[in-house]
């Protein structure tokens, strides 16, 4: 049976605080391969497509504007229950109560903006997976 790939995105307010490295170090540390990593500038189209499910809530736009708002880091990781478990090392969406421990627990804060920026994204299902690393990876 072959690993099972996650989507990771270093976000922007990840790459803008210089902290790729460190969430490249936890996926690794916790012994996720690094199939494949690519450092984008999205196009809003490509946003949207990833955020579709999200389109008509309020966070939105500010959501799309922050993605859009600098360099990106995306990044196929495999290994067993990958998706799972880096959604277990990212923590819960909000970073200021996210559980100390993960990236956004211990790397995140919030900034009282419009949108969350908690650094860090993870697919939540093997067909998201599937459907956003053939985004990101086309
Ligand atoms: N209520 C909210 N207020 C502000 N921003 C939000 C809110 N809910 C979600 N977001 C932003 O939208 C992103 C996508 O929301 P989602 O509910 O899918 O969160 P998630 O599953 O924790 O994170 P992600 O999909 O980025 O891994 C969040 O990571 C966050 O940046």
């Amino acid at each position: 049976m072959s690993a099972e790939e996650t989507l990771i995105l270093v976000k922007p307010d990840g790459v803008a605080r210089n902290l790729t490295g460190e969430i490249l170090r936890r996926i690794e540390a916790k012994g996720y391969q690094i199939a494949d990593l690519r450092m984008v500038t999205p196009s809003r189209e490509l946003l949207a497509e990833h955020y579709a499910e999200h389109e008509g809530k309020p966070f939105y736009e500010p959501l799309l504007e922050f993605m859009l708002s600098g360099r990106i880091v995306a990044v196929r990781a495999s290994g067993n229950r990958v998706i799972e478990g880096f959604r277990s090392l990212a923590g819960t969406t909000d970073p200021t109560t996210a559980a100390p421990g993960t990236i956004r627990g211990d790397l995140g804060r919030d900034w009282g903006l419009a949108v969350q920026q908690n650094l860090v994204h993870g697919s939540d299902s093997t067909e998201s997976a599937e459907r956003e690393l053939a985004l990101w990876f086309a």
